[in-house]
């Protein structure tokens, strides 16, 4: 079994039977890896290339520029992380990873806000590099747009009605996330990693990933299968809540990063997570039979808790 690729030609341009055909795909995936890639999705290659020559330039600036648009240990989680910030695997050591994080701004006085949810809040940028802001703007904005589609052929796998899933979306905590891994250390362990094994906390992930590789995700067999670039492509995988929500029969799997690049060149990823509302509540839904071997079993829970207990795991 290898991870599927699923041509999104027909859930773009044709008429509804497309769309099933394309849904049905979603289902086989989503059902055995929880991880595809998506290719025709309608995403111009020049913006995708643009977001990755500005991360690289903000990822190259000396660290006081970088450590100026630091993120807070108070408010929401926008802003740079320097390597070792966080650890999303606890048994290994902290990831070799840098990251720059931005999401949807809302003002301060929305009640979101007001409550301290992590997701929600205004973003930080760097004041001098315009350009670098208004890359990840519009990325966000065709990311947006693109998990909206997802999440509809994500329903209608489920033979759901297409906007399912937004009455779980009312207030979205989208999040772009710019990643930035060193060469893999020559003195390392086996418990070295530029970010540990994890399941993604949210709903739905798409993952842009320059030449290098180095992520792998874990197959049913319990082997990790390298999701080796492929140009063009996106990489889709679902988060926490999808395996929930839909009674065990939809898997979020495990999957992790090492830069194993020969000539030690960093390697840059750029990450859209789906997360949801955070007021939304965690349920499998209503009407759905559950898998065989349900394993999620769980009192129903939100998003929010969910994500604050992520928060609170991997940044100790
Ligand atoms: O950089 C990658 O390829 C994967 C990153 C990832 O898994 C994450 O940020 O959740
Ligand atoms: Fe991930």
């Amino acid at each position: 079994m290898t991870i599927p690729l699923i041509d999104l030609t027909d859930a773009l341009t044709a008429d509804a039977s497309g769309r099933e055909q394309v849904a049905d795909q979603i289902r086989v995936a989503a059902e055995t890896c929880g991880f595809f890639y998506i290719s025709n999705h309608g995403v111009p290659q020049a913006l995708i290339d643009r977001q990755f020559e500005e991360a690289e330039r903000f990822f190259k600036r000396p660290k006081e520029a970088k450590q100026a648009v630091a993120l807070q240990s108070h408010g929401p989680m926008r802003g740079y992380e320097a390597i070792g910030s966080q650890t999303l695997d606890s048994a290994a050591h902290a990831d070799l990873k840098e990251s720059f994080q931005c999401g949807r701004e809302y003002a301060a006085d929305h009640p979101y806000v007001l409550k301290g949810y992590s997701s929600y809040g205004a973003n930080v940028w760097p004041s001098d590099i315009p350009e670098f802001q208004k890359a990840c703007e519009c990325y966000f904005d065709a990311m947006t747009r693109l998990s909206g589609t997802l999440m509809q052929l994500l329903a209608r796998s489920l033979d759901l009605p297409e906007d399912y899933f937004g009455r779980l979306n009312a207030c979205p905590s989208d999040t772009l996330r710019l990643l930035w891994y060193p060469p893999h250390p020559a003195r390392s362990d086996a418990r070295t990693f530029g970010a540990g094994a994890h399941t993604d906390w949210g709903a739905l992930t798409i993952l842009a990933q320059d030449a290098n590789g180095g992520l792998e995700v874990q197959m049913q067999d319990g082997r990790w299968a390298p999701a080796d670039p492929i140009h063009g492509t996106f990489v889709i995988n679902l988060g926490d809540m999808i395996p929930r929500l839909t009674h065990g029969r939809y898997r979020s799997n495990l999957h992790r990063v090492i830069n194993k690049n020969a000539e030690a060149r960093h390697r840059q990823s750029v990450v859209f997570f789906t997360d949801l509302d955070f007021e939304a509540l965690i349920e499998p839904i209503a009407g759905l039979a559950a898998a065989q071997h349900d394993q999620t079993d769980r009192a129903p829970f939100t998003v929010g808790e969910h994500m604050a207990q992520k928060v609170r795991e991997t940044y100790g």
